[in-house]
C-alpha cells in the first residue's frame, strides 16, 4: 500500500492547494523574520518559537555580556515571541536612559494574571502612579531628616542581635533592613518574632530566589504551565510565595481601611493611597486603574524592592570586609576622626569619609545587584547610537556589563575602592557610570533611602564590632547566586567581635 492509497484522490488538487498555501506562508514568515532580523542589531539566530531560550545556560547577565563580545555591545537575539535587544556598553546606554520611548515596561506582569503594580505599569498611568506613590512616601518622611531618625532606630535595635561567633548575616539583617521599609508603608516596624512578619520576610527571600530574569515567566508565560505541571520550573514555589506575601500585605490594608473610618491622619503609604482613592471616589473617576488591588500590588513591590536589594548590597559589603580587614581599619580611622564612639552616625558624616563612601561605591559597582534592570519596552521605533530598536522589542540594559567595562574600570574584576578616590585620597568620587539605581526618568525611586540606609549600616556595624571570617576562599569573593538580586555565593558565617576603641 502507498501512501496516495491513504488520500482520495478526487481531494488531490484541494491538498495541493492547502500544502501550497502552508509553504508560501512559511516563506513569507521567512522573509518577514530575515527583513526584521536584517534592521535589527546583530545577534545570534533562534529556533521557531523558542527563539534563543533554550541556549541560556548561565546567569542571564553574563550570557548576555559573553554575547556582546561575539556580537558587539548592542546586539539582539529572539527570545520566546519577543526581539529583544541588549545594550551593553556606557556609550550607547547613556543615550537609551535618555531615551522618552524605552521608558515602558514589557506587557506581562510578574503575577500573572493580576492587576499591575507600578513597577509593571506603563505610560501615562504609570507616570501618575509614580508620581503620586513618591508624594505620598515624601509626605510621610521619605528623604527627611524623620527617614534618618528612623533607620538609626532600627539599626539600635538590630546591632545587638550580631554580637556573637557563626552568623548568618543575611538572616540576621533582612528583618532589620524590612522593617525600615515597612515603617513607610504600614506605618510601623515589627518584632524580630512576629508571626506576620517571618510570614512576609521568609516569602520575600523565598521569591527572590526563585524568580530569574531570562525565565520563560517574561518570555514564554503560556509554556510555564505546562512545564510546572511536570514539575521543571519553579513557577509554583513563586506562586505560593507571592500569595503568602500578598495575603499579610492584604491585611495591613485591610486593618488601614478599618482605622482610617476614624482617622483620617496620614502615617504611611497605605493611609495616603487610600485617602486619593477617596478623593477619586467622590469625584466620581474611573475605579480601573486607581484602586486597592493596585494599592497591594504597589506596597508589594516597594516592600520587595526596599528590602532584599538592600539587604544583598550590605551581604556584599560584608564580604569584602570580612576578607579585607585592611579595609575594616580605614573606615574605622574615618569614624574615629569623624564621629567617634559615643554618638551614633548620621549622613552627613560621609562628606567627610571619602575612603568610606569609595568602599560603598566599589561594593554596589562590583556588586551590581540589580545585573540587568528591569525589562523595558519599546513604545515607537528608536535608535540608539547606529542601532535601530523597533516599536515593541523589549529591551535589556545590562547594567552589570557596564560595571564591568575595561575601559571605564581598568582591572575590572579586582575589587579597589581607590578607583573612586581623587585628590591623594581625599575626596570620593562618583562617575555617571557607576548605575546600580538605573538612571533617567525611569530611575529607581529608592536610592536616596538605599544610600542612606548603605551609610548607616556599614559604619554603625563598623564601629561596634570587628567583622572576622569563620573562614573564606579569596579566590570565591566574586562568585554570585541570582534570584532578583545577585548576592555573594560564598558569605562565610561571620563572627561580630565587640570593638573597644
Ligand atoms: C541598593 C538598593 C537598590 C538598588 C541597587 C535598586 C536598583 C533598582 C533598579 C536598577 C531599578 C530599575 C530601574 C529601571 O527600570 O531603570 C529599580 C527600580 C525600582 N526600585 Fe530600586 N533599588 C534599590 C533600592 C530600592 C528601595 C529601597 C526601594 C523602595 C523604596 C526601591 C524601589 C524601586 C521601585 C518601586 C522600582 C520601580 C520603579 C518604576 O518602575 O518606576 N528600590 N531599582
Amino acid at each position: 500500500m502507498s501512501l496516495l492509497d491513504y488520500f482520495d484522490v478526487s481531494s488531490l488538487p484541494l491538498l495541493a492547494v492547502a500544502l501550497a498555501l502552508a509553504l508560501m506562508l512559511m516563506i513569507n514568515s521567512i522573509i518577514t523574520s530575515i527583513n526584521r532580523r536584517r534592521k535589527l542589531p546583530p545577534g545570534p539566530w533562534g529556533l521557531p518559537i523558542v527563539g534563543y531560550l533554550p541556549f541560556i545556560n548561565d546567569d542571564s547577565y553574563l550570557f548576555f555580556d559573553r554575547l556582546a563580545k561575539k556580537y558587539g555591545p548592542v546586539f539582539s537575539l529572539r527570545l520566546g515571541q519577543h526581539d529583544v535587544v541588549v545594550i551593553c556598553d556606557w556609550e550607547h546606554l547613556k543615550l537609551a536612559f535618555a531615551d522618552e520611548s524605552l521608558l515602558a515596561r514589557p506587557l506581562s506582569t510578574f503575577k500573572p494574571g493580576d492587576v499591575p503594580s507600578f513597577m509593571e505599569m506603563s505610560g501615562d498611568i504609570w507616570r501618575e502612579h509614580r508620581r503620586l506613590s513618591l508624594h505620598i512616601l515624601r509626605d510621610v518622611g521619605f528623604g527627611k531628616s524623620a527617614m534618618e531618625n528612623l533607620i538609626t532606630k532600627e539599626i539600635n535595635q538590630f546591632l545587638p542581635t550580631l554580637e556573637g561567633r557563626n552568623v548568618d548575616f543575611i538572616k540576621k539583617v533582612q528583618p532589620s533592613v524590612a522593617n525600615i521599609i515597612s515603617s513607610f508603608l504600614f506605618g510601623k516596624a515589627s518584632d524580630y518574632s512576629d508571626p506576620l512578619k517571618i510570614q512576609l520576610d521568609t516569602n520575600v527571600e523565598r521569591v527572590a530566589q526563585a524568580l530569574r530574569f531570562a525565565s520563560l515567566q517574561a518570555f514564554l508565560p503560556w509554556m510555564i504551565k505546562i512545564l510546572a505541571f511536570f514539575g521543571f520550573t519553579n513557577f509554583e514555589k513563586f506562586k505560593k510565595g507571592i500569595a503568602a506575601i500578598e495575603s499579610v500585605i492584604q491585611k495591613h490594608v485591610d486593618d488601614h481601611v478599618a482605622k482610617d473610618k476614624d482617622s483620617h491622619e496620614i502615617v504611611d503609604y497605605i493611609d495616603g493611597y487610600l485617602q486619593e482613592h477617596e478623593r477619586r471616589k467622590i469625584k466620581g473617576e474611573d475605579d480601573n486603574m486607581f484602586n486597592l488591588h493596585i494599592l497591594r500590588r504597589n506596597a508589594t513591590v516597594f516592600f520587595g524592592a526596599g528590602s532584599e536589594t538592600i539587604t544583598s548590597t550590605l551581604s556584599w559589603g560584608m564580604m569584602f570586609l570580612a576578607a579585607r580587614p585592611e579595609y575594616q581599619e580605614k573606615i574605622r580611622d574615618e569614624i574615629s576622626e569623624v564621629i567617634g564612639y559615643e554618638r551614633d552616625p548620621n549622613y552627613t558624616d560621609r562628606n567627610q569619609m571619602p575612603f568610606t563612601m569609595a568602599f560603598l561605591y566599589e561594593v554596589q559597582r562590583t556588586g551590581s545587584v540589580i545585573a540587568t534592570n528591569l525589562l523595558r519596552r519599546a513604545t515607537s521605533d528608536t535608535k540608539i547610537g547606529n542601532f535601530f530598536i523597533p516599536k515593541e522589542a523589549t529591551v535589556v540594559f545590562n547594567l552589570w556589563s557596564i560595571h564591568r567595562e575595561e575601559k571605564l574600570w581598568p582591572d575590572p574584576e579586582r575589587f579597589d575602592p581607590n578607583r573612586f578616590l581623587t585628590d591623594n585620597g581625599t575626596k570620593a568620587f562618583k562617575p555617571p557610570y557607576l548605575v546600580p539605581f538605573s538612571s533617567g526618568k525611569r530611575n529607581c525611586p529608592g536610592e536616596s533611602l538605599a544610600n542612606v540606609e548603605l551609610f548607616l549600616y556599614t559604619v554603625s556595624i563598623l564601629q561596634r564590632y570587628r567583622i572576622k571570617p569563620e573562614k573564606i576562599d579569596s579566590d570565591l569573593l566574586s562568585e554570585a547566586v541570582y534570584g532578583i538580586a545577585r548576592r555573594p555565593k560564598h558569605l562565610p558565617p561571620l563572627t561580630f567581635e565587640k570593638f573597644k576603641p
